[in-house]
């Protein structure tokens, strides 16, 4: 990727050591970008990778800098702010279960981990940040998407006040299902067919949002050039059912037969990516919409407009009404994925 606004300039990946920071790393390593800080927990995950960079890019990996901290923590934010131009921030607790179970954690990193990041990033004059969040955050129902949903609002809030000082210009992505992510169902359905057994199915209508990691990239990127403080960028994307996503997987790896589980804690039967009060604001720009921030202070009274008042769209951007796609199409889009590549490549042997 020829990416001449990263010349030179430091960025920062808080959760790097993800399936979205090994991304942006192939992305953007080979570039002319100066320098890739990694900040995460796990010292282990950081020292795979800086392993994996050293064999992958020998010329290239002394650009990223591993730093253990954790958004948590303020210090270790401020500690690796001096320099940065940049933020990527993926760090987050994401697993729908355990969430639920620990719901508290995820108010500590999701919720006063981002406002952490955001305050270090206000005070260190950093340039830009794009955070990423979930589809799980629109109308949530689950502590994840719930802990996501609020740490959009802790996004906005810092993006207006920033703007107001001139600080860093701070918005927001929004995505879906990450197809065959760490502890997601692909890989899960692969597993089950290797051992012979049947593949495990909540509820065949179910429908999600299904993206790739390079998709997820592009989003960050395109948020990254367009953003307004404040805004929330959202890719269009299209969804298939539970249903159709395993007899996609049972064409590609062998059909060991299924069995039904039902709905896990906190499921939806379809995810939204769009509400209809953000469609009233959003605006199409392609392959995205910008869902732009209310920029309205708490002094109401001197916006009212006589006339109509538009509070709701039509109809939200759902899993359930956005192009569906059927098998085949399925076979397709998962393909796009390395996960399925390498393993396929693995039955190929
Ligand atoms: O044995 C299973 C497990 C899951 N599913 C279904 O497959 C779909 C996807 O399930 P995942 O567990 O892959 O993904 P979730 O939608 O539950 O979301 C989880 O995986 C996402 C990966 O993109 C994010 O990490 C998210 O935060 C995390 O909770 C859901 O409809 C689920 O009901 C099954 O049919 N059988």
């Amino acid at each position: 990727m020829a990416s001449t606004i990263f010349k030179d300039k430091t960025l920062l990946i808080t959760g790097g050591t993800g399936s979205f920071g090994h991304t942006v790393l192939k992305h953007f390593l080979t570039t002319d970008i100066g320098e890739i800080r990694i900040f995460s927990r796990d010292e282990k995950k950081q020292d795979d990778m800086r392993h994996e960079l050293q064999a992958q890019y020998p010329e290239h990996y002394e650009k990223v800098k591993f730093y253990i901290g954790d958004v948590r923590n303020i210090q270790s934010l401020r500690d690796v702010m001096p320099g940065v131009n940049f933020i990527f921030h993926a760090a987050a607790l994401k697993q729908v279960p355990s969430c639920e179970f620990f719901p508290m954690e995820a108010v500590r990193t999701n919720i006063e981990g981002t406002d952490n990041m955001l305050h270090a990033a206000i005070e260190a004059n950093v340039e830009r940040v794009v955070c990423l969040s979930t589809d799980k955050a629109a109308y949530p129902i689950n502590a994840m998407g719930i802990s996501k949903a609020m740490m959009e609002h802790v996004i906005t809030a810092n993006a207006r006040v920033s703007a107001q000082r001139g600080g860093p210009v701070i918005c927001c992505t929004r995505y879906g299902n990450v197809m065959c992510s760490r502890g997601s169902v692909i890989p899960l359905f692969v597993e089950q067919i290797r051992a012979g057994h049947p593949i495990t199915i909540t509820d065949p209508n179910m429908t999600r949002f299904l993206m790739n990691l390079d998709e997820a990239v592009d989003l960050v990127m395109f948020a990254f050039e367009h953003a307004n403080p404040g805004d929330l960028f959202i890719q269009k994307s299209d969804a298939s059912t539970i249903g159709d996503l395993a007899k996609a997987v049972q064409t590609l790896f062998g059909d060991t037969g299924t069995r039904i589980i039902g709905t896990r804690h906190g499921e939806k039967l379809y995810e939204t990516l769009m509400t209809k009060e953000e469609r009233t604001r959003a605006e199409d720009m392609g392959g995205y919409f910008r869902v732009a921030a209310d920029t309205r202070d708490l002094n109401y009274d001197k916006f009212f407009v006589k006339g109509q008042v538009h509070t709701q769209a039509d109809e939200d951007y759902t899993s359930h009404n956005t192009r569906r796609l059927n098998v085949e199409q399925t076979i397709e889009k998962i393909m796009t994925t390395d996960y399925i590549k390498e393993e396929l490549a693995k039955n190929a042997q």
